[in-house]
């Protein structure tokens, strides 16, 4: 498993960090480690990011605005820029932050008390000798005993120190040391006072592990947090990267890897952990490819989607397209009536089933005799409307593994989720979006504030596998030794989708999901391998479409029609 796979609460980081110095790492020498690590990134993400360093010497007549800043500098002698590496200026352009066209640009370092600012500390002192011009905004009078030793260092070599913001706005870009996974409170004024200053200065933030005032695990705001705009977290993934709540301080992320050795991980978080990253290697494995040689319709599995209505036409060939693009075997829609010859052709290779349907255009009910042990699976609910309860009744009382999203959903809530998702024989997969979730899961509703906790709870409570959507899907179920030994069976395994677009916020990507998601499923099962593995493949697979059609026609481009289009190519760019 690569260090990609895990993610760890702050709890487990301690446990596994409490390892590493019991084996014997000294601390100082790790924290030596990681920052060096933090400041050589730092500077090639700015130098990636086009404010590439100027090796020419600066001109003569300085700006007042320069002029100000050198006045908080040490005098140059004494900084030892190391020019030759290339990093010593920075000529950076305005890209609608307040970013300062500045030879002399001004890094802001803010120090915490504890170690996170001692990481901060040392980048700050790195970057110091690689010539940049430093300044540290440090409001603690109390530091831990080596964050108290950097600062002692730091002070030393002329770097200055503030404990106002202030000198701040001159600042081109801030490193955030303030709190890493050791907050454990609010943060209250003065210093929740100065954070929201700092983050109405707007500048170009890097955050140290996490942005600080936000909660580790939960991802919820403590009072307040920094707002950064991009996240370095250090040698594991934690829980607050898949809480969409924390998305907007996060900024884009990326794990700075410090060789955590595998069996500290596997010591806490075991061989397989409970809760894992959706990587591209994880879901591709379930990818139905490459196919046997002799293969024929039936061994790629038949699906049956139940969807649409006359208000919502579109629901069903969007989940249609979903299921084409994951090479089900064999596809059957089952749609009002009224709905056939449309459906027909748009997708002439399915099999279009014509249901009695109400006054209103809903399937009122299936066909009379419709068989559903012919189908390894169903996928039912987008766009039903709540006047397909007979039919959804129908299908959750089959013993057919079943896809329920949508319309199916809200039927499922009114007749009970809890009692009914417990009583049925086979695989259910539940795909909520939040709203749909509460509906569902009302005794969930104070848990919410964790999309994480709230989707294992669901799945506990119902033996489904439950699809939280949102901008970090979501995955739980109770593994009953489809992956793990007996000894491990029984457990609740998330997976988390580490990636997306907000371009698939939009009505019908969900369906999309449905049908590919079915279509997967019921290829697992005709192949009878197993089809919770499928879920996280979905998932990903969806999320990568949108991300490769967002990026060719920008987050406004990405329609659910044009998203089912996105599909095939999407797997091509692997
Ligand atoms: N886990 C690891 O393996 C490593 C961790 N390192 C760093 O260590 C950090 C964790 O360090 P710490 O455990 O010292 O914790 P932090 O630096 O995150 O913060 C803890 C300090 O903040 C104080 N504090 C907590 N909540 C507060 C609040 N609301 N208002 C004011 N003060 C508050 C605490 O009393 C304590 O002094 C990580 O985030 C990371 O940056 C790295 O140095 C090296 C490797
Ligand atoms: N901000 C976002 N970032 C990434 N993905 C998102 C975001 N918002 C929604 N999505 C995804 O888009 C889809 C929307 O589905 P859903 O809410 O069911 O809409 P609909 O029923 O209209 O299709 C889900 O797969 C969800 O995870
Ligand atoms: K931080």
């Amino acid at each position: 498993m690569t260090i990609e796979k895990f993610i760890v609460s702050a709890d487990q980081m301690r446990q596994i960090e409490t390892r590493i110095f019991a084996a014997g790492m000294p601390s100082a020498a790790l924290m030596e480690k990681v920052a060096g690590l933090l400041a050589r990134r730092i500077q090639a993400l700015l130098k990636s990011e086009g404010r590439s360093p100027r090796e020419e010497e600066p001109p003569k007549g300085r700006s007042p605005r320069e002029q100000v800043k050198s006045s908080l500098l040490p005098p140059r002698g004494e900084r030892r820029g190391n020019r030759e590496e290339g990093f010593s200026y920075l000529g950076y352009e305005s890209q609608g932050k307040d970013i300062v066209n500045s030879q002399f640009p001004v890094i802001g370092v803010l120090v915490g008390p504890g170690h996170n600012g001692g990481d901060a500390l040392v980048v700050a002192r790195e970057l110091h000798f690689q010539g940049f011009s430093v300044i540290i905004y440090c409001p603690f009078s109390k530091l831990k005993e080596l964050t108290k030793s950097h600062s002692d260092y730091a002070r030393s070599l002329n770097i200055p120190f503030f404990d106002t913001i202030e000198p701040l706005k001159n600042c081109d870009l801030l490193i955030d040391g303030l709190f890493g996974f050791g907050l454990e409170r609010e943060i209250v004024h003065p210093l929740s006072t100065a954070i929201d200053e700092i983050n109405k200065l707007n500048k170009i933030v890097f955050s140290i592990d996490i942005p600080s005032g936000i909660h580790t695990d939960t991802g919820a705001v403590l009072g307040t947090a920094i707002r950064a705009t991009h996240t370095l977290c250090l040698g594991l993934w934690k829980l607050a990267f898949f809480q969409d709540k924390a998305l907007e301080y996060i900024g884009t992320s990326e794990l700075i890897d410090f060789d955590i050795p595998l069996a500290d991980i596997v010591a806490i978080l075991g061989d397989f952990p409970a809760i894992q990253r959706i990587t591209p290697a994880s879901a591709m494995q379930y990818l139905p490819l490459p196919r046997s040689p002799i293969a024929h319709k039936y061994t790629n599995g038949h699906l049956l989607i139940i969807a649409g209505s006359a208000r919502y036409s579109g629901a069903a060939i969007l989940s249609a397209l979903g299921a084409r693009a994951s090479g089900v075997g064999m596809l059957s829609i089952a749609v009002p009536i009224s709905m056939k010859p449309m459906l027909s052709s748009q997708l002439p290779e399915a099999l279009v089933i014509g249901c009695p349907e109400t006054s209103s255009g809903a399937i009122k009910d299936l066909p009379l005799g419709i068989d559903l042990g012919v189908y390894d699976a169903i996928a039912a609910g987008p766009g039903l409307t709540l006047e397909a309860a007979i039919t959804v009744e129908s299908v959750l009382e089959s013993d057919r593994p079943l896809v329920l999203d949508a319309d199916g959903l809200n039927i499922l809530a009114q007749l009970g989720t809890v009692p009914i998702l417990s009583e049925r024989s086979a695989l259910t997969i539940i795909t909520p979006h939040p709203g749909e979730f509460q509906r569902l899961f009302p005794e969930l509703a104070d848990k919410m504030g964790d999309r994480i906790t709230a989707t294992q709870e669901a799945a506990q409570l119902t033996g489904a596998v439950v699809l939280l959507k949102g901008a970090r899907v979501c995955i739980c179920f109770d593994d009953e030794g489809d992956f793990l030994e007996d000894s491990y069976a029984s457990r609740t395994i998330t997976y988390l989708n580490p990636e997306s677009t907000p371009a698939l916020a939009r009505g019908g990507s969900g369906d999309v999901l449905t049908g590919l998601l079915g279509g997967l499923m019921a290829g697992a099962i005709a192949r009878k391998s197993c089809p919770k593995s499928v879920v996280e493949t979905a998932v990903w697979w969806h999320a990568r479409a949108g991300m490769m059609a967002a990026k060719e026609r920008t987050e406004l481009g990405v329609d659910a029609f044009t998203l089912t289009e996105y599909l095939i190519p999407a797997l091509r760019e692997f």
